[in-house]
């Protein structure tokens, strides 16, 4: 399988967002102990080259769904759970997370990760396309997480922006596409996912109702907060 999320895959012209060493220090500094499945789900992923946020872009939306005190998330492209772990660990008791994923497979992964890692009873798992599951979903969230195929990005915000309530954060990932976004001569992997991401990020930054940071950490985290007035 090609990992499309490589810097270098096909792109020679890759820039990294964050020098290796200084991700590495960030990552030495992160001594919290967390549930040992982290370890076999990080595992997994290098083993299958599949794309999870990996532990420090995990600390960072535990923290963010922390600081807005989150009680209901949707997630847009869950895979086998893990940022899915790190967000149900910062809901309280009542929390809800609704996770979207288009692969079955993907869902028992998560039911048995998760399940031991025990916070399963806070997740809701839906199999399909996120973009429907979204629609068919009602009420407002603390947060939308878009982990999406990029080329569907700036649909997703476009629906997600409308149901975060006030305060409440939109958060993406990959929004640098290891560097794509910032040179002229890029090589796309998937035709149009820069061009996709160039639109989302030019979008949010230019919405009135929100105000928005990118945190270049690993391939870009975008945080977009809605305006409380
Ligand atoms: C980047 S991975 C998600 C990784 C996960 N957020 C994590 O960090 O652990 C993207 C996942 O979204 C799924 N996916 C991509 N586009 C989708 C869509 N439009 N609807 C549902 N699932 C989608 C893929 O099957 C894949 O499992």
């Amino acid at each position: 399988m090609i990992d499309i999320y490589s810097p270098t895959v096909q792109n020679p012209s890759a820039l990294v967002p964050v020098d290796p060493a200084i991700e590495g220090y960030m990552r030495s500094l992160v001594n919290q102990t967390d549930h040992p499945v982290l370890i076999e789900m990080e595992a997994l992923a290098r083993q299958k080259n599949f794309p999870i946020v990996d532990r420090l872009v995990g600390i960072f939306l535990e923290t963010q769904a922390k600081m807005i005190n989150a009680r209901r998330i949707f997630e847009f492209g869950s895979g086998y759970g893990y940022s899915a772990y790190w967000f149900a660990k910062a809901l309280g008791v009542e929390g809800e997370m609704i996770c979207s994923d288009g692969d079955s497979r993907n869902q028992e992964m998560a039911e048995k990760y998760l399940s031991t890692a025990g916070v399963w009873n806070k997740i809701n798992f839906h199999v399909g396309l996120a973009q429907e599951i979204f629609m068919q979903t009602s009420g407002d969230f603390d947060i939308c997480y878009n982990d999406v195929d990029k080329g569907d990005y700036p649909d997703v915000w476009k629906m997600a922006r409308d149901r975060i309530r006030p305060g409440g954060l939109y958060i993406a990932d990959n929004v640098l596409w290891h560097g794509r976004v910032a040179v002229e001569d890029f090589t796309d992997i998937v035709p149009g996912w820069t061009e996709a991401i160039l639109e989302h990020n030019r979008l949010i930054f230019s919405d009135p109702l929100f105000d928005a940071f990118i945190n270049p950490t690993r391939d870009g985290v975008i945080v977009a907060r809605r305006k409380t007035a």
